[in-house]
């Protein structure tokens, strides 16, 4: 069977700058996604114009500048992610050469083959997220997934969560006295019949 290599990481992208180049369909699909998992996400979004729905969702957000103009190789200094997502195939290859030129991960969103990761689908349950990603074959599938994985996990998880902490936080002794404990306690999770 085939495989995925994509490695997942969580990125705390309240202290990355990140900069998305187009305002239509996808540059809000992608500030959306941003900021549904992380409300103080430091964007700057650059178009040469914006949707109103665009406009409309980033009013009352300080951490997000939109600013309406031509791309130019200066939006990429000091920033750390950058998505392309202008409806320009060459000029996305364009942003995507000056991300490698200042060492700027990027994803460009016509261009798997260019992108340096990949957005996932996203299950939120509080403190819980889950990524799914089915390595660009079908993210209609992987937003079905998300759909079925969020009505199935119950609200009730958060809860664990938080109890699970408070016992993390209890447990005195050394290191594998504690990973023991723990593992214990979270045995019936795992248990079959
Ligand atoms: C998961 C999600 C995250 C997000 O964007 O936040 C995401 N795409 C979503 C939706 C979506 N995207 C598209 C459709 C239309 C139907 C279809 O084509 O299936 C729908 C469905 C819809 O909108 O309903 C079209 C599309 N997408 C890509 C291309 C280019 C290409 O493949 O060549 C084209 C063709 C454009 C064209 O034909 O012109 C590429 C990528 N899209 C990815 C992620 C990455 C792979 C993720 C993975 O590994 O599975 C990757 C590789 C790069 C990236 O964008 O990061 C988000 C679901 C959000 C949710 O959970 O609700
Ligand atoms: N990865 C994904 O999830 C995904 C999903 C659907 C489509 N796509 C692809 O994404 C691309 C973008 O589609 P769209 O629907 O958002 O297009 P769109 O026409 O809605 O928006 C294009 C945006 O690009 C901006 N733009 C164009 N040239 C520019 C420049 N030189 N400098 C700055 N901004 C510029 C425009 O101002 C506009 O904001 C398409 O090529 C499509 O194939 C990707």
């Amino acid at each position: 069977m085939e495989e995925n290599h994509l490695f997942p990481v969580f990125f705390k992208v309240h202290r990355l700058q990140i900069l998305v180049v187009g305002g239509g369909a996808v540059g809000l699909e992608k500030v959306s996604a941003l900021l549904d998992n992380c409300p103080t996400a430091n964007l700057t979004v650059v178009a040469t114009w914006f949707l109103p729905e665009l406009e409309a969702l980033v009013k009352n957000a300080p951490n997000v500048t939109l600013v309406q103009k031509e791309f130019s190789c200066g939006d990429m200094f000091g920033k750390d992610l950058a998505i392309a997502a202008t409806n320009d195939h060459e000029f996305n290859y364009f942003v995507w050469e000056k991300a490698k030129c200042s060492k700027v991960l990027i994803n460009v969103a016509d261009t798997p083959e260019l992108c340096d990761f990949y957005l996932g689908s996203v299950v939120q349950k509080g403190n819980l997220k889950i990524a799914i990603s089915t390595n660009g074959k079908s993210p209609t599938i992987a937003k079905r997934l998300k759909e079925v994985l969020q009505d199935a996990l119950p609200g009730s998880l958060n809860e664990i969560l938080d109890k699970l902490q408070l016992i993390r936080d209890r447990i005195k002794g050394d290191f594998s006295e504690k990973v023991k404990q723990l593992n214990q306690i979270t045995d019936v999770l795992v248990k079959k019949d």
